[in-house]
C-alpha cells in the first residue's frame, strides 16, 4: 500500500528539460539530444529537430492556408497544392504553406504564400493560435490561417503560380 503512494506522488511530478545538446546543424534545421525528467524524477534523454535561426517579430515559425474559392454557380472548393517533398520522396497534396519571413503577421504570410503558390488573392477570416503540429519530434509551430477567396473576381480568374526555387 505504502508503496502504491509513492509512485502515486512520483508519476504526478513536474517535467522539464535539464538540458539540450546539438549534434548536427545544417542551414535549415538542427538535431539535438534533450535531457529531461521523466514523470517519476528520472533523467532521459529525447531525440529533437529544430529549426535554425531566430526570427525577429514572427509568432510562429509558419503558416497552413486553408483558402476556399468562392465563385457565382459553381461549388465553393479548398484550394490545395501538389509539391514534391524530398523527406518523403514523392508528391503531397497539400493546404498552401510556408515560412514566416521576419516581422511578418501570420496574415501577411498567409496571403504572401497563397499568392506565391496558387495566384489566388485571398482574404483572411480566422487564424489560430501558434499550433505544435508534431511535438514528439519537434518545436516547430505553425499558424493555421482560413481564408476566402473570391473566384468572380477579374484577378482571381486566370491564377498563375510564382514560386521561388525553393532549393539550396
Ligand atoms: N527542412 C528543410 N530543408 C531544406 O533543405 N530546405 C528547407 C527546409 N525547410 C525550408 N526550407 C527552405 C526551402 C525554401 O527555399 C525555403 C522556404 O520554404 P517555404 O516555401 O516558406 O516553405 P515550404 O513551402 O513549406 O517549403 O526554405
Amino acid at each position: 500500500m505504502a508503496a502504491e503512494t509513492s509512485t502515486e506522488v512520483a508519476k504526478t511530478a513536474k517535467q522539464f528539460v535539464l538540458k539540450e545538446e546539438v549534434i548536427v546543424e545544417r542551414q535549415w534545421l538542427k538535431l539535438s539530444e534533450t535531457t529531461y525528467t521523466d514523470p517519476f524524477g528520472k533523467t532521459r534523454t529525447w531525440e529533437t529537430v529544430k529549426r535554425t535561426g531566430n526570427k525577429k517579430g514572427v509568432t510562429a515559425d509558419g503558416v497552413a492556408v486553408i483558402a476556399v474559392l468562392q465563385r457565382t454557380l459553381h461549388y465553393d472548393c479548398i484550394v490545395l497544392v501538389k509539391q514534391f517533398r524530398p523527406p518523403i520522396n514523392g508528391y503531397c497534396l497539400e493546404f498552401p504553406a510556408g515560412l514566416i519571413e521576419e516581422n511578418e503577421s501570420a496574415e501577411t504570410a498567409a496571403l504572401r504564400e497563397l499568392k506565391e503558390e496558387t495566384g489566388y488573392k485571398g482574404e483572411v477570416i480566422e487564424c489560430t493560435p501558434a499550433l505544435c503540429l508534431d511535438p514528439g519530434m519537434s518545436n516547430s509551430t505553425t499558424h493555421i490561417v482560413s481564408v476566402v477567396i473570391n473566384g468572380d473576381e477579374a484577378e482571381n480568374t486566370r491564377p498563375k503560380q510564382n514560386l521561388d526555387d525553393g532549393g539550396t
